[in-house]
């Protein structure tokens, strides 16, 4: 007989297990009195093993094989909608929070998922293999959901999964309810603190939380409170000593990653979301710290209604101790789903009895990691020398057959028919504050991070005093119409090319923009805004200083408005070249690819610009018609030609070196040598470029937005089809 099996047998009858003291009570530990409190309360309601010797077997509905353990726990989705939700675990706290509360306590999210199933391309014969295997739970306001498991067993897929952020090369099938309804989430009603850190590196800490809140907190709310609100959240964090540190990048080391990981829950933390989701929140963290850290969340929750689902790795036996809920994975399967202070009976009536002095979190992930079985030489268990893949098996069987997801079934049934209200945001910072703020932040990021603009200035000045000296006091020889022509065309075509230098900064800003866009803290629109009027500055400065070097060491047209007219030619030309960049990252956010396919994209508009093949010879299909008229490079190049030739007279020929009494004007020169449309000003060639700024920009803008539009779209039909194409691979027995 299978030892799987053996386990079954004696399951239900003889538990053999011996509850341990309460952890918490023994923990003396009086630094935070209400999740001291709310701790004790969940260990002392546990029962000696008498009264909990029936907790598996089927045939058992609405019995509780336990009295759920915290208080907490009993709040029913009733309740919540009724705006006690919170109040169970936070005994002193609720009257005080809720008038603190931004959100009423009837605005809790419950959420519930039944039966999900996440499967990825990939497998033989083209087949999926699935990553979830048809879990069932739920998670409450007031409350934190711990998801834990080995490695690679699903959490962060269950995290992606529920916050509806699931890649697009995954399929979901199962039903995911917010208050029991089928509802995407508003922007800005979650919030997700994902594994990595994705933060704006020049920032110091206090700065990044403190632009967080004004663009996050709503504009109903007093600057002094919302300043108010950033301190104090930083102090919930733990974050004061290292307030004024900067957060640092590969360039510049700034604060530690444990830090970097508490800044990023503090951003998400500062409107107290209904929903929050959160990937390993204590990596990096020490032990102390991750205990502070999770137990002031844990307090947030219950004080504000949160429904917080956070998976973790490691917890310490006190952090494990601020746990509602667990939901325990091995290898997308669930092993348990209830009570955190109910896991260790559990494991211990499944016949895997927690050694004493043992972490029982510990304990949990060590029967369920079957990751290095090869290694281990003896069975997981002692007695029972089972391997972990029957371990796994015995737990998932047990869990299957008991109480726990008896209770966790009914507890979806009554979500569902409790129904709830439709999950909305209803206030925000305005449209023009969050413009505001992110122009200034943006506008301080550019300025601190060097790659951004001021390298790009020294090369810029660099390449000028090349440009200066190589075609220096070009003079007025029939020669210098060619010389000429050539410096305004690498004006126009390879200055305005460098602009791709900021690509890379870019990419980090459009990686902070998706995090913070889909947590809800701003729209695309004042994004958009914001880098535009931020960036000009810097382009202004860039194009008029180096601009200057090139043009009067060379002798151009010497009149202020012609200078004036050249510059701003290459300030349009560079704020285009940006647009497109922007454009690219929103297709190609990696910034390698990005650079490569900017790069292409110009080489291919400056090719058909009108200089390296003139207009006329250009090929009528496609080169011509439309590339030539697609090109910025085309107004370009000739704006800056009309600026410069108009007014001057070139000698006809130097055939001997002597020029003849015959004189080109510049308007021959532009009509007959480079084939310029002289049917309109040099002004209409500046505004189509002002105009092609406004147009990428929209482009940009549109894009983002189709994109989440259509994204989830593609993706609920993509489910549709291949719900019912989902093998149903064990992946914990890896059988089929
Ligand atoms: N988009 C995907 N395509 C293919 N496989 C995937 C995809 N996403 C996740 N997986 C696989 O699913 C499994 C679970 O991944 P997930 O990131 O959810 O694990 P995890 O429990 O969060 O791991 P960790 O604790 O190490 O972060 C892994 O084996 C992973 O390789």
């Amino acid at each position: 007989m299978a030892s799987g099996q053996k386990q079954q047998q004696h399951l239900p009858n003889v538990p053999r297990w011996t509850p341990s003291p309460p952890r918490r009570q023994a923990r003396g530990d009086a630094h935070d009195e209400e999740d001291a409190e709310s701790a004790l309360g969940a260990s002392s309601s546990m029962r000696s093993t008498d009264e909990a010797s029936f907790p598996f077997g089927s045939g058992r509905a609405r019995s509780f094989p336990f009295p759920l353990t915290q208080p907490s726990l009993e709040i029913s989705v009733v309740a919540a909608a009724n705006g006690t939700a919170g109040s169970g675990g936070g005994g002193a706290d609720g009257p005080v929070a809720r008038e603190k509360s931004l959100r009423r306590a009837d605005e809790g999210v419950v959420v519930s998922w039944e039966d999900l199933w996440v499967s990825a391309a990939g497998g033989n014969k083209g087949g999926r293999v699935p990553i979830l295997c048809g879990l069932n739970g739920y998670a409450r306001p007031g409350e934190v959901l711990a998801i834990m498991g080995p490695s690679g067993c699903g959490k962060s897929t269950l995290l992606d999964a529920l916050a509806g952020r699931l890649g697009s090369n995954v399929s979901q099938k199962g039903d995911i309810l917010i208050n029991g309804l089928r509802q995407k989430l508003a922007y800005g009603t979650s919030a997700y603190v994902t594994q990595e850190d994705v933060l704006m590196t020049t920032l110091t800490v206090r700065e990044a939380v403190h632009y967080s809140a004004q663009l996050q907190l709503p504009s109903a709310m007093a600057a002094p409170a919302k300043r108010e609100r950033a301190e104090e959240t930083l102090r919930e964090m733990g974050l004061e000593a290292a307030a004024d540190t900067r957060i640092g990048g590969w360039m510049h080391k700034g604060i530690s990653g444990g830090q970097r990981r508490r800044v990023s829950i503090c951003m998400e933390i500062l409107t107290r979301p209904a929903l929050l989701f959160l990937d390993e929140p204590t990596s990096g963290l020490d032990s102390a710290a991750s205990y502070h850290v999770v137990s002031r969340i844990a307090r947030l929750a219950r004080r504000e209604g949160m429904t917080v689902v956070a998976a973790v790795h490691q917890p310490s036996t006190e952090v494990y101790g601020l746990f509602h809920g667990l939901c325990l994975l091995a290898y997308g399967r669930t092993v348990f789903f209830g009570a955190a202070a109910e896991t260790n009976q559990f494991f211990a009536l499944s016949g895997f009895p927690c050694p004493s002095l043992m972490n029982p979190s510990d304990h949990f992930l060590r029967t369920i990691n079957k990751d290095f079985d090869k290694d281990i030489e003896e069975g997981l268990n002692g007695e029972t020398k089972m391997t972990t893949a029957e371990a796994i098996d015995t737990l998932v069987n047990s869990y299957k057959a008991s109480a726990y997801m008896e209770k966790v079934t009914r507890q979806i049934a009554d979500t569902r028919e409790a129904g709830g209200a439709v999950v909305k945001k209803e206030w925000q910072a305005s449209f023009l504050t969050q413009s505001l703020v992110l122009t200034k932040r943006s506008f301080v990021n550019m300025y601190r991070d060097l790659g951004y603009y001021w390298l790009r200035f020294a090369i810029y000045i660099m390449l000028c005093l090349c440009v200066g000296t190589v075609f220096y006091d070009v003079g007025h020889s029939y020669g210098s119409i060619l010389a000429r022509g050539s410096l305004l065309n690498f004006v126009a075509a390879f200055l305005t090319f460098m602009a791709i230098g900021g690509f890379p900064s870019f990419v980090e800003d459009m990686k902070i923009f998706g995090r913070e866009r889909l947590n809800g803290h701003y729209g695309a629109a004042p994004f958009t805004i914001a880098n535009t009027v931020s960036a000009a500055p810097y382009l202004a400065l860039i194009s008029v200083v180096p601009g200057a070097i090139a043009y009067y060491l060379v002798g151009l047209q010497s009149s202020f408005g012609h200078f004036a007219y050249f510059a701003l030619v290459l300030f349009t030309t560079m704020m285009v070249v940006e647009g497109l960049m922007m454009i690219v990252a929103s297709a190609v956010p990696d910034f390698l690819m990005g650079i490569i396919t900017g790069g292409g994209i110009q080489g291919v508009m400056m090719l058909n610009g009108g200089f390296f093949r003139l207009p006329d010879d250009l090929p009528k299909p496609v080169w011509r018609y439309p590339m030539y008229y697609i090109a910025f490079h085309k107004y370009a190049n000739q704006g800056l030609y009309k600026n410069e030739f108009l007014g001057l007279t070139f000698p006809s020929n130097q055939a001997g070196g002597s020029a003849t009494a015959a004189t080109l004007s510049g308007g021959q020169i532009l009509t007959d040598f480079w084939q310029v449309e002289m049917g309109y000003s040099k002004w209409v060639d500046l505004a189509i470029l002002c105009g092609m700024v406004v147009l990428y920009r929209m482009l940009f803008l549109a894009i983002v937005k189709l994109t989440e539009k259509v994204k989830p779209m593609i993706k609920g039909f993509r489910f549709r089809n291949t719900a019912q194409s989902v093998h149903v691979v064990d992946r914990g027995s890896g059988s089929p």
